[in-house]
């Protein structure tokens, strides 16, 4: 059953084609990447989606809705977003910004109930915030604004998520935290992910862009090949198995290995493994 259906989306800024004519499905319940490199396009997609921009053409469907026919609150209670941290000129207390997550469920004046002070308190405690709730935002590091972000992301209780690079600013211990955390929900989410293993272990399907436009749509399998990251990313990589998980592992390379340390043993950017003697002292070392 389909979630979302992104139809020939365009999106242009300032006479700019930003997106050409992106089109895929995402599966009720399963976990999409959106990978590529900077600039192709990926926050803007997830901008369309979350509706910080209004499509040029093309159509976004959400349960057989047409997204731009939802009011805002409906849409709130559809979708969570984790966008990137923008600046605001207001502060606010951890608490605070965590509880902004229930507005969708509030009518005017209405005051915060004891469930929703629960379900803050702890969604906090999940992401390792307990002791912060009096805190004040704009003065947590990176980290520790990105984890107060997804409290609220998720206290909005959504069927649907999309993150802009989540793991963003946090180390790799509170990155395979959040990942866990937010699979473990089970809700169709659509995350932009720069990182090849952190999409590997936790994505069902991945979106490749590249330029504005989807070049590949497939399994972690299908998708992340050492062709596809030459072709998209211009870089040499080793795609193998984690023995253990079973999970797909990329590794990067400087664009000419010596697998041997020295001599004729070694890969070469362009393929070639026939034997030749290196002229340069330095490629020799
Ligand atoms: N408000 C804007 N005005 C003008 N150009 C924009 C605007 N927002 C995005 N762009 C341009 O659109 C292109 C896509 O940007 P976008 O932020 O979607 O890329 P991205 O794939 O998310 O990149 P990154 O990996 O660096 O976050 C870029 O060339 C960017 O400069």
């Amino acid at each position: 059953m389909k979630k979302l259906q992104v139809e020939n989306l365009r999106f242009s800024i300032d006479k700019k084609e930003i997106l050409k004519g992106i089109s895929f499905d995402v599966p009720k319940g399963s976990f999409i990447g959106v990978i590529g490199p900077n600039g192709c396009g990926k926050s803007t997609l997830l901008k369309n989606i979350y509706r910080l921009h209004k499509p040029s053409s093309g159509s976004i469907i959400l349960d057989d809705k047409e997204l731009s026919k939802m009011k805002d609150k409906e849409c709130a209670k559809e979708i969570a977003v984790l966008a990137q941290e923008g600046s605001s000129q207001f502060d606010f207390t951890v608490e605070q910004i965590v509880k902004m997550g229930r507005y969708p469920y509030k009518s005017m004046f209405e005051d915060y109930s004891k469930n929703d002070l629960k379900m803050v308190k702890d969604m906090l405690k999940k992401v390792g915030l307990d002791d912060y709730s009096g805190r004040s935002f704009s003065k947590l590091s990176g980290g520790e604004k990105q984890r107060t972000l997804i409290a609220r992301a998720l206290v909005q209780n959504t069927d649907f998520l999309i993150l802009d690079e989540p793991t963003n600013h946090l180390d790799i211990g509170y990155q395979i935290q959040l990942m866990d955390l937010v699979k473990s929900l089970n809700i169709t989410t659509l995350s932009a992910i720069h990182d090849m293993n952190i999409a590997s272990m936790y994505c069902d399907y991945i979106v490749v862009m590249k330029k504005g436009q989807v070049i590949k749509f497939g399994t972690v399998e299908e998708v992340i090949t050492s062709e596809m990251l030459k072709e998209v990313f211009g870089v040499n990589a080793y795609v193998g198995i984690n023995p253990i998980n079973k999970k797909l592992q990329v590794s990067f390379m400087h664009t000419h290995e010596h697998i041997n340390g020295v001599g004729h043993d070694h890969i070469h950017e362009d393929g070639f493994s026939g034997e030749h003697v290196h002229y340069h002292e330095h490629a020799l070392q």
